[in-house]
């Protein structure tokens, strides 16, 4: 099985060690920063963008994921990846549990001793990270990314290109719009507001 990551950073690191858990025996790089990278978790970096569109293009049987941290450029990666058909899978390290009933949208990732539980529906490109819980019924758009040790109970909605920060939790029921941030550590115990920046407990705006 053959994958090509966009991103050569940290996050990509974390990316490569659960492809090759999942069978992956050719993984490519491509960072903008190629040349000066080299090679990152013994994988070469062997272009940037239009080189991995490239390389997409003439190996039809390579699928793709976009390892980038940053909510929104990668969202807008992973959307040029859909609308040139490339085969977006979701990563799901081995000793993460995702439960049968779950939804995993196109190109997200699920790292080590996560949980992803019944009736959950998770968007395009999310990150669950290390350690954290996706409780009943919780909703998340696209791009979200649910930080290490976070916790979010039952039926909590979480919108577009969200950052839960690490070690955070967030109360059954609310709501958290779209291209929100929350701070490290925080109780999340009311609504957030688009684009809004809250921490600390209870959370709110500084
Ligand atoms: C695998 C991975 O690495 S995933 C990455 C995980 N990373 C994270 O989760 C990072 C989350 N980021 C944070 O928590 C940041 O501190 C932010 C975004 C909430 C705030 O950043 P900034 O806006 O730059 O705030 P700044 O650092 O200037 O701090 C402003 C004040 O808020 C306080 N503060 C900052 N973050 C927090 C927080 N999470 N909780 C409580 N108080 C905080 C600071 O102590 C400071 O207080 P002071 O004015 O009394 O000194």
């Amino acid at each position: 099985m053959k994958l090509a990551v966009y991103g050569a950073g940290g996050h990509a690191k974390v990316v490569v060690e659960i492809a090759r858990q999942l069978g992956y025996q050719t993984i490519s790089l491509f960072d903008e920063r190629w040349q000066e990278l080299g090679e990152t978790e013994g994988c070469q970096v062997i272009g940037g963008w239009q080189d991995m569109l490239s390389h997409l293009a003439s190996n039809p049987d390579c699928s793709a994921h976009v390892a980038i941290g940053n909510n929104s450029t990668r969202l807008k990666r992973l959307q040029t990846l859909k609308d040139l058909d490339v085969k977006l899978p979701v990563l799901i390290h081995p000793k993460a549990y995702v439960c049968c009933s779950a939804h995993l949208g196109d190109g997200s990732v699920v790292m080590a001793n996560a949980t992803v539980s019944v009736g959950s529906s998770i968007g395009l490109g999310c990150i669950i990270n290390h350690n954290s819980s996706v409780d009943h019924d919780v909703k998340l758009g696209d791009c979200v990314h649910i930080c290490p040790g976070v916790n979010l109970a039952g039926e909590v909605q979480v919108g577009h290109e969200t950052m839960i920060g690490i070690g955070s939790c967030v109360i059954q029921g609310i709501i958290i719009n779209d291209r929100v941030f929350i701070g490290a550590g925080s109780v999340v115990v009311k609504d957030v507001k688009c684009a809004e920046k809250v921490y600390g407990n209870p959370a709110k705006s500084p």
